[in-house]
């Protein structure tokens, strides 16, 4: 007798490879067109489905996991932070969670020394002046960016991805500081060439740059809160391509008017796909960089995901634990 397929329900649309496997496997309903679920969808889905895989754009919160029919057994996400999906109702109800870590380390890491350099070398602004005709021709002092060899960057989170980034800014004479929960073993701090900053205040007063690489947990919500983003210099910059809710973007709107803070490159923001209208009033003035949350956005890395969502399904499906559960005290 062959067992029937577990019903996986997508809330958007995934790389081709992806749903092609995904179909094969499972019996999966793929979203075609790619249109958000509102939360009523939603809703249905969890009401129906044996795995429900979504994605950052998808609120599981208490009141729709509180919903969920008895075979809801997993919640497979499509994507590394799992602040999407209230984990602790979930885990009480019975249903596993899994999200991607790994597969997109490098890519992010990658977007956020980018977006260092896109802000302190006005690369956005200066890619700009061809296309609008607007390019009267070499200055000595039209274009002035701001130098990185030499400056101090304060990595605020030191998982994977902020390891990533102290890799690739110790190849561009970045010296390299970090803030994390938890110190790092010895060897691997040396092997960075990273120093640890018990205390936050402390380091976000001497960093020339500052990227947020933490989770976004309510521990870290507005970690960098309107107090502590005084305590950087004016002459630094702030580049996230974490979590907006780990910024107070009103606080730091407020702060890059005023010149007390040089500059920002965001590549997340508190509302998706809403941007604060101080945020959009600043990257159209060309005073800040903003990124459409693009961190993970490589057609490798989307794969990857996918196939890491579906190793978890089926993992939990064949009756093991899954490669990446999420449990709410990692969180
Ligand atoms: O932001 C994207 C992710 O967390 O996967």
């Amino acid at each position: 007798m062959t067992k029937k397929k577990p019903l996986v329900v997508v809330t958007r649309k995934l790389p081709a490879v992806v749903e092609t496997r995904m179909r094969e496997l499972f019996d999966a309903r793929l979203n075609i067109d790619d249109t958000p679920m509102s939360q009523a969808a939603l809703v249905e889905a969890v009401k129906t489905a044996d795995v429900l895989v979504p994605t950052v754009t998808d609120r599981i919160d208490a009141g729709i996991i509180a919903q969920a029919g008895d075979q809801l057994r997993l919640i497979a996400n499509f994507g590394n932070g799992v602040d999407n999906i209230d984990v602790t109702s979930a885990v009480q109800r019975g249903i596993t969670v899994t999200n991607t870590p790994g597969v997109l380390t490098d890519d992010t890491a990658d977007m956020t020394i980018a977006l260092i350099l896109a802000v302190a070398r006005r690369i956005a602004e200066g890619a700009r002046v061809i296309p609008d005709d607007e390019w009267a021709g070499w200055s000595p002092t039209w274009m002035l960016g701001r130098r990185i060899t030499g400056k101090r960057l304060g990595i605020v989170g030191m998982g994977r991805i902020g390891q990533a980034v102290a890799r690739r800014a110790a190849a561009f004479g970045l010296s390299i500081h970090y803030h994390n929960r938890r110190r790092l073993d010895a060897r691997i701090e040396e092997k960075l060439d990273a120093t640890y900053w018990d205390s936050l205040d402390q380091m976000l007063a001497r960093m020339d740059i500052v990227s947020v690489n933490c989770p976004h947990t309510p521990a870290t919500y507005h970690l960098l809160s309107a107090r502590r983003l005084k305590l950087m210099k004016p002459d630094a910059i702030l580049v996230n391509t974490a979590r907006g809710e780990i910024v107070d973007e009103t606080a730091l709107a407020r702060m890059l008017e005023a010149g007390e803070l040089a500059g920002a490159g965001l590549d997340v923001f508190e509302s998706e796909p809403a941007v604060n209208p101080r945020l959009l009033r600043l990257a159209r003035q060309h005073r800040i960089v903003v990124l459409p949350h693009m961190g993970s956005a490589t057609h490798e890395g989307r794969a990857d995901m996918g196939e890491k969502v579906i190793v978890n399904i089926k993992t939990f499906m064949d009756g093991h634990k899954p490669p990446d559960r999420v449990l709410p005290s990692m969180l």
